[in-house]
């Protein structure tokens, strides 16, 4: 697999190499020295999958605080994606910005995204099965939301806000201003 790094401080792409033949390809998916030598020595400890039916469905933006902050490794079991990270690190130079990948069953990349992110993802088609990794056990009482189209965060999500299909919890979501200090 081939590890690069993105626009903000500690985001990784990882891009697994297809091994092709007559019967159609093989691929390794997560590998932990891959990971530690590319600097991501989180331990994962959840594996979680949804699916989500319609296109234009947004969950996010997510994220728990300490001590149940998640490091997550994002990918696309089938469908695409548009994935996105927001750096809610008070202290770091990029505090407020965002990272928008596509994601696809078809290229099978992934988002390593480390805590102190808010994670949120758009579905570009219909059926989308996303799988992620995440390196602390889900905590109702640490599960906060972030709103999705804050415009403060500048997102360009490819669907229209009265479009977008929502859980009650993402719908009710604050904006970035009213959150509060999250992570150090
Ligand atoms: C996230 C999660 C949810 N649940 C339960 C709570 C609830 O009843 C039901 C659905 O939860 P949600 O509405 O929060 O599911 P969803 O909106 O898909 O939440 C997920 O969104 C993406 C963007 C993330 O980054 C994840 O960390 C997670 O927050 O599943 C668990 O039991 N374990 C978990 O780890």
């Amino acid at each position: 697999m081939k590890i690069e790094p993105l626009d903000l401080q500690g985001l990784r792409l990882v891009r697994p190499v297809a091994f092709r033949d007559d019967r159609g390809w093989f691929a390794e998916t997560f590998r932990r020295d891959s990971l530690a030598a590319a600097g991501v020595t989180d331990d994962f400890v959840q594996d979680n999958q949804s699916f989500s039916v319609h296109p234009g469905t947004v969950r996010g933006l997510h994220f728990q605080l300490a001590p149940f902050a998640q490091a997550k490794l994002v990918r696309v079991l089938a469908g695409a994606i548009l994935d996105v990270a927001v750096d809610l690190r008070r202290s770091s130079p990029t505090f407020g910005r965002h990272v928008a990948v596509r994601l696809d069953a078809e290229t099978g990349e992934q988002l390593y995204i480390p805590a102190g992110f808010a994670h949120g993802f758009c579905t570009l088609e219909p059926n989308c099965m996303v799988a992620y990794k995440v390196s602390a056990y889900y905590s109702r009482e640490h599960d906060r939301s972030l709103a999705w189209d804050d415009p403060e965060l500048g997102i360009p999500w490819p669907v229209a806000a009265d479009a977008a299909v929502l859980s009650d919890k993402d719908r009710a979501a604050p904006r970035l201003a009213a959150l509060g200090p999250v992570f150090e």
